[in-house]
């Protein structure tokens, strides 16, 4: 008897209303696969972030049957998170449009933040990290090129400096699905490009299993193996970019799909080297 292999995320009738409002989230189911590359795509206001926080247990789903399971361990079930959330929640990060950096500390320290959730209370309540520790945060900086900036202020750091200072926590952490909101909305194209070069490495080179909401198309199109859309909460698309047509896109963003469909590539230099050299140290430490 063949056994299926476990996945990576498993998304179960995921629906979610705020304040008796339309819902945000409305029966979404999805299986994500270890090691996928997945673009979430759809309108403003479509579900992207809710699904995305839901999936890391920000965000409780609505209804009995609704569960998100993380490699076959339950997050949340009806609504309720699991007792081993905090473990569930070091297996996954996240990082946003808007960085999340604490400005005025260094980068080195807002890295080393990404061990508090796996340290007991009271190291936690003192800030005390050792010195393999602080070895580890310095190995991550360097394998998303910011080794030569841990000692700079995190807020005089350029927003593709900041986006790869979080991607570094993230693996600090020790994450296993990294959960991307928007990660390039807020950059100049040739930053964006450095960031998702950074995220399609990580997938591409470690396996980590990448769910990256994308308000470019073409981006998403470019970086990522399947494409899932939502519209009004709803999952209207799951399947491979190609499949993508400019009728579903008509579909998905109504009259602002023609902006679209007309959008030069903010991509069409050919793609950097890759800024990466210690991943594999970093995650085997
Ligand atoms: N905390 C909240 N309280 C009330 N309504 C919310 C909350 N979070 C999301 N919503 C509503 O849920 C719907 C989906 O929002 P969500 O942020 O998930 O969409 P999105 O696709 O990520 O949008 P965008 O691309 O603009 O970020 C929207 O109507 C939004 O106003």
């Amino acid at each position: 008897m063949s056994t299926l292999p476990v996945p990576a995320i498993r998304i179960t009738h995921a629906s979610k209303s705020f304040n008796r409002r339309a819902k945000a989230l409305d029966g979404v189911n999805a299986t994500i696969a270890v090691g996928e590359c997945v673009g979430l795509l759809g309108a403003s206001g479509s579900g992207k972030s809710t699904l995305l926080r839901s999936i890391c247990g920000l965000e409780r789903l609505d209804g009995k049957s609704s569960a998100v399971e993380l490699f076959g361990q339950p997050l949340q079930t009806g609504g309720v998170l699991s007792p081993d959330i905090r473990a569930l929640r070091r297996q996954t990060g996240i990082i946003f449009q808007q960085f999340n950096l604490v400005g005025r500390m260094n980068v080195l320290s807002n890295v080393l933040t990404g061990l508090l959730p796996g340290m007991p209370l009271w190291r936690s309540l003192a800030g005390r990290f050792t010195d393999a520790e602080h070895l580890q945060a310095l190995q991550a900086l360097d394998s998303v090129g910011l080794a030569d900036y841990a000692f700079q202020r995190a807020s005089t750091l350029s927003g593709g400096q900041q986006q790869r200072a979080a991607v570094a926590r993230a693996l600090l952490q020790g994450a296993r699905i990294l959960l991307a909101d928007e990660p390039v909305s807020s950059l100049d194209p040739e930053s964006a490009r450095r960031v998702m070069d950074l995220l399609h490495h990580l997938n591409r080179s470690q396996g980590m299993t990448l769910v990256v909401s994308l308000h470019n198309v073409t981006m998403a199109r470019r970086y990522c193996d399947r494409i899932i859309a939502l519209r009004a909460g709803e999952l209207v698309f799951d399947g491979p970019p190609l499949e993508l047509d400019d009728t579903k896109l008509r579909f998905l963003y109504g009259s602002s799909s023609e902006e679209l469909l007309t959008e030069h590539d903010p991509l069409d230099a050919p793609p950097l080297p890759l800024p990466v050299s210690h991943q594999t140290e970093v995650l085997a430490a």
